[in-house]
């Protein structure tokens, strides 16, 4: 008699994403989020004026100084940081929320966050870092992207540099050269990490039923 048993279950992950700004990470993790529907995005807030393309509480939450600080004081939010002259920071409800539900959380933060978050929930987390092939091609890409000045795209690639030099932190470093090679990584990425990360307790259960089953075969011959 042989016996099956059923697709064992894991918990949840934190997929944290992280590169210099216009390496191409939002672009990678809206990707993923489009054809990924079990993958929660965890939506920061921020101080920074929103972009034209942006839509409040989809792309961000858009917040002034003084609710962040009293988000921040009361505890609300599972790690913040500066980055470019404004305040980031994770929500941590809404984390904890799809975490419980057994959902995979996804995270566009920088080095700082992943940091603060890498010393409460390490064995749940996956962290993938993204470089651009050249200096060059970052700056081509902030100009195509057209949603900063010319000023803050020179802050941006000031900051770079501190920025690449966090890549040894990571699980993963990705050089997003082409978009869909990329991008097939990183899900490639999270299907290892999803499968390491399977409940193995019906295995065992498993396993005993295939050995008395090959006992039962095998005995007397
Ligand atoms: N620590 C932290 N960093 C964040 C958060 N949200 C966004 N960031 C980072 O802040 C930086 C600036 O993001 P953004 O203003 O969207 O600019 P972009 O990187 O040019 O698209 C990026 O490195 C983001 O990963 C957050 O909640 N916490
Ligand atoms: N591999 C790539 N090749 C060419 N352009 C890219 C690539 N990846 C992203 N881009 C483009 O570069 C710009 C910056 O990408 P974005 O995802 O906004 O970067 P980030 O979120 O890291 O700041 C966007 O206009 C995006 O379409």
């Amino acid at each position: 008699m042989s016996s099956t048993a059923s697709v064992p279950q894991r918990r949840g992950l934190l997929l944290i994403v992280s590169s210099p700004s216009g390496a191409g990470k939002t672009t990678l993790t809206r990707l993923l989020l489009a054809e990924d529907k079990s993958m929660h995005l965890s939506i920061s807030v921020t101080t920074r004026p929103r972009r034209g393309s942006e839509i409040d509480g989809v792309h961000y939450r858009f917040i002034d100084a003084g609710t962040f600080e009293t988000m921040r004081e009361r505890g609300e939010l599972l790690e913040s940081a500066k980055v470019h002259g404004n305040y980031y920071g994770t929500p941590a409800g809404p984390v904890e929320e799809a975490l419980a539900a057994g959902r995979d959380v996804l995270f566009d933060i920088d080095w700082q966050g992943t940091m603060q978050i890498y010393n409460k929930m390490r064995p749940d987390i996956v962290s993938v870092f993204v470089l651009p092939p050249s200096v060059a091609e970052l700056k081509a890409r902030l100009e195509r992207r057209a949603e900063d000045s010319a000023e803050i795209i020179l802050q941006r690639l000031q900051n770079a540099r501190v920025e690449i030099s966090h890549w040894t932190k990571y699980d993963y470093v990705l050089v997003n050269t082409d978009l869909q090679t990329t991008y097939a990584k990183l899900k490639e990425i999270l299907d290892v990490e999803r499968m390491k990360r399977q409940d193995k307790s019906q295995v065992g259960q498993l396993v005993d039923t295939l050995k008395a089953d090959l006992d039962a075969l095998t005995r007397g011959r």
